[in-house]
């Protein structure tokens, strides 16, 4: 069976590749299998720059196919922030909870209509010898006044979706699969996937 590396640590991620994957028959393995690698240190200025810097760094070392994904939040009313920096919006220990609750903080006595934001994810595929090819997939929302929902991580329970009246955490995975950000991105990869993956 072909296997693809994700270059990830983040379990809500792979969850969702290995979705994405089993329909192709591909098995998907994450830093979470390896010993301790290193952290890439993600100082890009967008979030295609953090992807193919993870996804070479991770690739070079490996000598493998390799699949980043640099994510996150875009919140108009906060001139797009915290946008590259969403993973540790609230602090470098990287805590969901924290991140959401800074940025209920940060929207108090924004209405309704201007709490618009959207998901952005860059998948960058590194093949050995290649250079990055990289996509970007985005997902429209509005960040809500409360947590609601169970499912999906980071800022999953603070994003309404609007065409599916349904918070982004009320979701399934197979849901989700079908509309976000990294869904979007992955869509784009599509085309490219059997000279990716022969
Ligand atoms: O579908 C999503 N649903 C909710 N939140 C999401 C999603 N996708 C990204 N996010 C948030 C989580 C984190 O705050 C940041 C990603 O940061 P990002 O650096 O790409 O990922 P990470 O540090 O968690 O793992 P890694 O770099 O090892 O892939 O955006
Ligand atoms: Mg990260």
């Amino acid at each position: 069976m072909k296997t693809v590396l994700i270059a990830t640590k983040n379990q809500g991620k792979v969850r969702e590749f290995e979705a994405f994957f089993a329909e192709k028959n591909i098995q998907v393995k994450s830093l979470l299998d390896m010993e301790e690698p290193d952290d890439v240190i993600e100082d890009g200025e967008t979030f295609e720059d953090n992807a193919v810097k993870k996804a070479e760094a991770i690739g070079k070392a490996n000598g493998i196919p390799v699949i980043a994904d640099d994510s996150g939040l875009e919140v108009d009313a906060l001139n797009g922030a915290p946008g590259v920096y969403s993973a540790r919006y609230a602090g470098s220990e990287k805590s969901d909870e924290a991140n959401n609750e800074k940025l209920l903080r940060e929207l108090e006595g924004v209405q309704e209509e201007n709490r618009t934001a959207r998901f952005v994810c860059a998948l960058a595929v590194y093949l050995p010898g290649n250079r990055c090819h990289v996509v970007r997939g985005t997902c429209e929302g509005r960040i809500a006044f409360e947590k609601r929902g169970e499912h999906g991580f980071g800022y999953d329970p603070l994003f309404y979706v609007p065409e599916l009246g349904k918070m982004m955490a009320e979701l399934s995975r197979e849901e989700k699969n079908q509309i976000s950000h990294r869904a979007n991105a992955m869509k784009k990869l599509e085309a490219d996937w059997d000279t990716l993956f022969n």
